[in-house]
């Protein structure tokens, strides 16, 4: 069993007891629902984007306990003041110490900035707790899901508004892209390894259809990473471990967008 096996398993449970304590109809009535979404594509795009998208990541499976002190509204506010151009935030508890109310905290601190809820999608009711916590996109993992499975979810989330970035890591897993989905993550992380590979973006930047905005994932820790990446046609750059690791992750951050 990987440790995405595993967590899968567990996110199933998660989400059938999630089911018995707060039906569909009363994540509709979150304020939330009825917020008009942000777009990280259209973020991305914007003259002098820096293309990052940095994380709010206490703990991993990679790396255990990485920021027990980091407090989601600060942290955030931070990034959004250094120039990211998007945010992301775990909710998953378990192996990533997240929670639906560092979400709604980081929403609330951050009103005008696109929003990705982080987690393990295997369910619909998730895109509708993704849209009644404050999400504006979900992450869609190609390894956790068959194409029927993708296409199902990606229809539910456009329709509520909320954007899809789909996560790949092999060549069989961009066959499962539909064209509903707005943006393609390519992780340098080997789920089942751990080992990071910035080639595997360059690798598999060239197997993707034109149109979709490339975004690379895990393990980047330099400025020489960006630009060898976006000279590769990657837009988008998601961060966490590099930042949340140090004591003022919004300096880092800050320092880090200063010198691309
Ligand atoms: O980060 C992990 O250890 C991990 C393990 C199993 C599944 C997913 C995992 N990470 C999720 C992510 O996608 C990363 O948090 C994200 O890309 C940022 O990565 P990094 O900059 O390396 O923190």
């Amino acid at each position: 069993m990987t440790i995405l096996d595993e967590i899968n398993a567990n996110k199933r449970r998660e989400v059938a007891e999630a089911k018995e304590k707060i039906s569909l109809d009363d994540l509709k009535k979150s304020p939330f629902f009825s917020r008009r979404t942000i777009s990280l594509k259209a973020a991305l795009h914007k003259s002098g984007s820096s293309g990052i998208i940095a994380e709010f990541k206490t703990k991993s499976p990679s790396k255990g306990v990485i920021n027990e002190n980091a407090e989601v509204t600060e942290v955030t506010s931070g990034y959004v003041a250094a120039g990211v151009c998007g945010l992301s935030v775990l909710t998953d508890r378990n192996y990533f110490g997240g929670s639906f109310e560092n979400l709604a905290k980081a929403r609330f601190a951050n009103p005008a900035t696109p929003i990705l809820r982080k987690d393990f999608m295997l369910d619909p009711y998730q895109v509708y707790e993704a849209k009644a916590h404050g999400a504006d996109l979900i992450l869609l993992i190609a390894a956790s899901l068959s194409k029927e499975e993708m296409l199902k979810l990606t229809e539910l989330a456009k329709e509520l508004g909320l954007e899809v970035l789909v996560e790949v890591h092999t060549q069989e897993e961009i066959e499962k892209l539909n064209p509903l989905v707005d943006l393609v993550g390519v992780n340098n992380r080997n789920l089942k390894t751990f080992e990071v590979d910035v080639e595997t973006s360059v690798r598999l930047g060239k197997l993707l259809p034109e149109s979709m905005v490339r975004i690379s994932e895990s393990g980047l820790s330099s400025v020489e990473n960006i630009r060898y990446l976006r000279k590769a046609g990657f837009e988008g750059f998601l961060m966490g471990e590099n930042f949340m690791k140090t004591d003022d992750p919004a300096k880092a951050c800050a320092e880090f967008i200063k010198n691309l």
